[in-house]
């Protein structure tokens, strides 16, 4: 059978792993793959410490998206992946992976998640989580602070010189592709939409719309 595979995409600190967490929680963790595109960011190794800290992380360009695309076909169609692992305090990729076995549902989570139009068209649900761009930025800097051994003063050069004009230029545009936005970022009514549309697709009973009903998709 095949996945229904759900795209979560939105900009840093926008709640995306928050509504992921609460997809999986939903529907039990037995039935759900993650496909976490933050593993997929180059190991910058070759790089000094002050060089990798004047990388652009937000550029579709940062990930390794030979490697992304691969790994989501074979889980797509059921085949087993070896997930890389990323170390977000010294921009490295980790010399172990993590075995992903595939399953019913497959969450695609990321700032890019709605960015590839061949992963894209793979997905039965496209949701872009949007939150305002200061409750971002205020997360991110507890965030990166606490856990990813950032100062202040790198998390603002980093949010003005990157952050901020690549989500505009390369994120909020994905918007477009979503067939669901949640404003405001995780919200109980929205979750409570998202899970029941996933119910009726994985317990079988799926509706089937009569097409003349829509417009036809550009
Ligand atoms: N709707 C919400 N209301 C309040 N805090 C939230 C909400 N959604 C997420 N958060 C918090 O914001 C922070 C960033 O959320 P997260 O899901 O990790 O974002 P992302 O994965 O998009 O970077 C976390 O500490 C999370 O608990
Ligand atoms: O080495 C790195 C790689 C990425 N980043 C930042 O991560 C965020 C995306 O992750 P979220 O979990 O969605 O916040 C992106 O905005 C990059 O700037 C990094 O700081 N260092």
């Amino acid at each position: 059978m095949k996945p229904f595979i759900i795209g979560v995409a939105g900009g840093s600190g926008s709640g995306k792993s928050t509504v992921t967490e609460q997809i999986i929680h939903a529907v039990g963790s037995e039935n759900v793959t993650i496909f976490i595109q933050d593993n997929f960011y180059l190991d910058r190794s070759n790089l000094t410490m002050e060089e990798r800290n004047r990388v652009n992380f937000d550029h579709p360009a940062a990930l390794d998206w030979e490697l992304m695309r691969k790994l989501f076909d074979d889980l797509a169609n059921g085949v087993p992946i070896q997930m890389p692992q990323y170390d977000f305090t010294t921009h490295t990729r980790k010399a172990e992976t993590v075995t992903i076995a595939p399953a019913q549902i497959i969450v695609v989570e990321g700032i890019f998640g709605l960015y590839d139009e061949t992963m894209c068209n793979h997905m039965a649900l496209r949701i872009f989580v949007d939150t305002a761009a200061d409750i971002r930025l205020m997360r991110r800097m507890k965030r990166d602070i606490g856990e990813r051994a950032r100062t202040l003063d790198s998390v603002m050069e980093q949010y003005s010189k990157f952050v901020r004009p690549m989500h505009k230029k390369f994120v909020e545009p994905t918007k477009e592709a979503a067939h669901i936005i949640i404003p405001h970022g995780s919200n109980k009514a929205a979750l409570e939409m998202i899970v029941s549309r996933i119910q009726t697709v994985i317990n079988g009973h799926k509706i089937n719309l009569n097409h003349d009903m829509f417009f036809e998709e550009e």
